[in-house]
């Protein structure tokens, strides 16, 4: 018997009965569910991460759907639960959704939502900026200078890695990974190398654009490849940041071998997920070479590290904060919350998922469809035509 959950009640007596699994921030996505006739409930757990059975709990006997979080295990006890009582619809309120077995909610019919494009840039910032705080050192001497130990400038102190003219690698050029790369070239005048399994034209055209205005200026143009594996990345890249989704063609993607592919200077920033590099090798390698530098979002085990890699001065450590900005947290939760109603809506699945804009407008009503629904084909579901 699952064991009761502390919930907040919004429009007791709505129609439609939805459950968050968190509270999120903003009170958008709170407005549009009441609104249309949902009765809310969030979740007011002290604990971060709910257990299967909390969830169980909060599902209860009749649910319409759920809006849950990429910590949550998502599975065929989650989705069984939630189409026996009568839910159609769960959305992470996240991009990836690694967390979530999709064949188990094909299984039961349960459409599953996430929350691409209104993450991108942030994330993208956040990797730029550990590429920099790791180029730079920028926490070791923020914690030199609270120590108090600066007694003045000197020739040897701190001394970092200059970008600009460097090489960037990108591993997994989709939205965020070419966000970061355009960040990168234009910001630092990098070249670029990356690797994914499909072509990022978009990201090509604009590094020749970029060189093309570059070389008129005078100026050294940036230059663009893309590699035929991500071993050519490894090797030929100053600053390599990790982009892809997490599956199984991505675990331990970066591994003992391929790390010592890569230059004794390089930085490898992490941003996507943390198993994409085995943490264990990756502990073994900033121990023995201490130039080498990390910038971490997120952890194999999350939300532990592997031993050792806490006291590791080369590794600039962050708990998964990347898509972090108040504007694109309350777009998640908006995107999320109106991947639920619009199932429970009868409503189409928007036709592309990478431009999102128009649910995002504050000052509008959202378009009657879905934003991002990952399994929206297996399910036969309609696509809008607006
Ligand atoms: N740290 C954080 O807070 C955040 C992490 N993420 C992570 O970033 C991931 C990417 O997000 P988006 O860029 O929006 O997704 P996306 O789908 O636009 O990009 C992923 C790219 O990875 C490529 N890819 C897939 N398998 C690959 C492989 N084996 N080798 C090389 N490339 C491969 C795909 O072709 C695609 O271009 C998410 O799935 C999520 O796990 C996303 C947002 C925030
Ligand atoms: O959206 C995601 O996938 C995250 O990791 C959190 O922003």
């Amino acid at each position: 018997m699952a064991k009761p959950v502390q919930i907040e009640v919004w429009n007791p007596n709505g129609k439609y009965r939805v459950v968050s699994t968190k509270s999120m921030p903003g009170t958008r996505w709170i407005n549009l569910l009441i609104e249309q006739d949902c009765r809310l409930e969030i979740c007011t757990e002290k604990k971060t991460i709910l257990s299967v059975e909390d969830i169980l709990a909060l599902i209860g006997d009749r649910c319409d759907g759920v809006i849950g979080q990429l910590t949550e295990d998502w599975g065929e006890t989650l989705f069984s639960a939630l189409s026996r009582a009568g839910g159609k619809a769960f959305s992470n309120m996240a991009v990836g959704y690694n967390n979530v077995d999709v064949e188990a909610a094909n299984k039961y019919g349960v459409a599953v939502g996430n929350t691409p494009g209104v993450l991108t840039e942030t994330t993208a910032e956040l990797a730029a900026s550990l590429s920099l705080a790791a180029a730079r050192r920028i926490v070791e001497a923020d914690e030199f200078m609270r120590a108090g130990k600066y007694e003045g400038w000197l020739p040897h102190l701190f001394v970092g890695n200059l970008l600009k003219g460097q090489t960037v690698g990108v591993i997994g050029a989709g939205r965020i990974g070419s966000a970061y790369a355009r960040m990168m070239i234009e910001g630092f005048k990098m070249n670029l190398i990356y690797y994914d399994l499909y072509q990022a034209t978009r990201l090509e055209k604009f590094v020749t654009a970029y060189g093309q205005f570059l070389k008129a200026s005078g100026e050294q143009p940036v230059t663009w490849k893309r590699a035929a594996s991500m071993e050519e990345v490894l090797r030929e890249a100053d600053v390599i940041s990790l982009h892809p989704i997490l599956d199984k063609t991505t675990y331990h993607l970066v591994n003992k071998e391929r790390l010592a592919m890569m230059k004794k200077e390089a930085i490898l920033v992490n941003c996507s997920r943390g198993p994409v590099v085995d943490e264990v090798a990756l502990v073994e390698h900033l121990r023995e070479n201490p130039m080498f530098r990390v910038g971490l979002d997120v952890f194999e085990d999350e939300p532990y590290m592997k031993p050792g890699l806490a006291d590791m001065k080369n590794a600039v450590v962050v708990p998964h904060i990347a898509s972090a900005s108040k504007w694109t947290r309350e777009g998640m939760a908006t995107l999320a919350a109106l991947n639920v109603l619009g199932k429970i809506k009868g409503y189409p699945v928007w036709g592309n998922p990478n431009s999102v804009d128009a649910f995002l407008n504050e000052n509008s009503q959202p378009p009657a469809a879905c934003p991002s629904i990952v399994n929206s084909k297996t399910l036969g579901l309609p696509v809008s035509k607006l």
